[in-house]
């Protein structure tokens, strides 16, 4: 379905698990910093608002959606981090460098989520432009920072 049709950030509270004793990793891309701050926002304050408690989320950022991979896995072999939300923003440029990009992180953060056994959410926007960037991190789309920390903790009540 088509982002279009589906406003990220509704959800249901409902069958939520509690998560006020779960520790969270929010990996943030310094590239779009605009967007990759709104992301980062609304996942934090999601978080909060379905009971996570401040000293449980553990921000750490990247010089770009390429490293979201490593640093993920750095986070994700800490035995007491039980989700990795990776939060970033690859907008097309002229070149297949967006394609490559993308591939890269789409399947690292997929291999570290099955090598270490946990959440790890693919919270990285790939528009092709800034207004469809912006229309996704808190625009008429809604926020994917609040999608990508609902998954997260959907995936701990699995
Ligand atoms: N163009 C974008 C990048 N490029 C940088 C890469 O992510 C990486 O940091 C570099 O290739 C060095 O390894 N990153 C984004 O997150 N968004 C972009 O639009
Ligand atoms: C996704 C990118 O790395 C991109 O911004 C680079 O732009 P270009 O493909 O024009 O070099």
């Amino acid at each position: 379905m088509a982002t279009s049709l589906k406003n990220l950030s509704d959800y249901s509270s409902a069958n939520i698990t509690n998560i006020s004793s779960r520790k969270f990793a929010i990996i943030v891309s310094e590239w779009n910093t605009e967007v990759t701050e709104a992301l980062y926002q609304g996942a934090y304050q999601t978080l909060l608002k379905e009971g996570a408690v401040v000293e449980n989320i553990i921000r750490k950022n990247v010089p770009g959606s390429y490293e979201l991979s490593l640093a993920a896995q750095w986070m994700a072999q800490q035995t007491d981090i039980e989700a990795v939300i990776c939060l970033g923003c690859v907008i097309q440029g002229e070149t297949k460098h967006f394609d490559f990009i993308c591939n890269a992180v789409a399947y690292g953060l997929t291999e570290v989520s099955l090598k270490y056994n946990k959440p790890v959410i693919f919270g990285v926007l790939t528009p092709n432009n800034q207004e469809q960037a912006m229309d996704r991190a808190g625009g008429k789309h809604g926020n994917k920072g609040d999608e990508a920390a609902i998954t997260a903790i959907k995936m701990l009540g699995f």
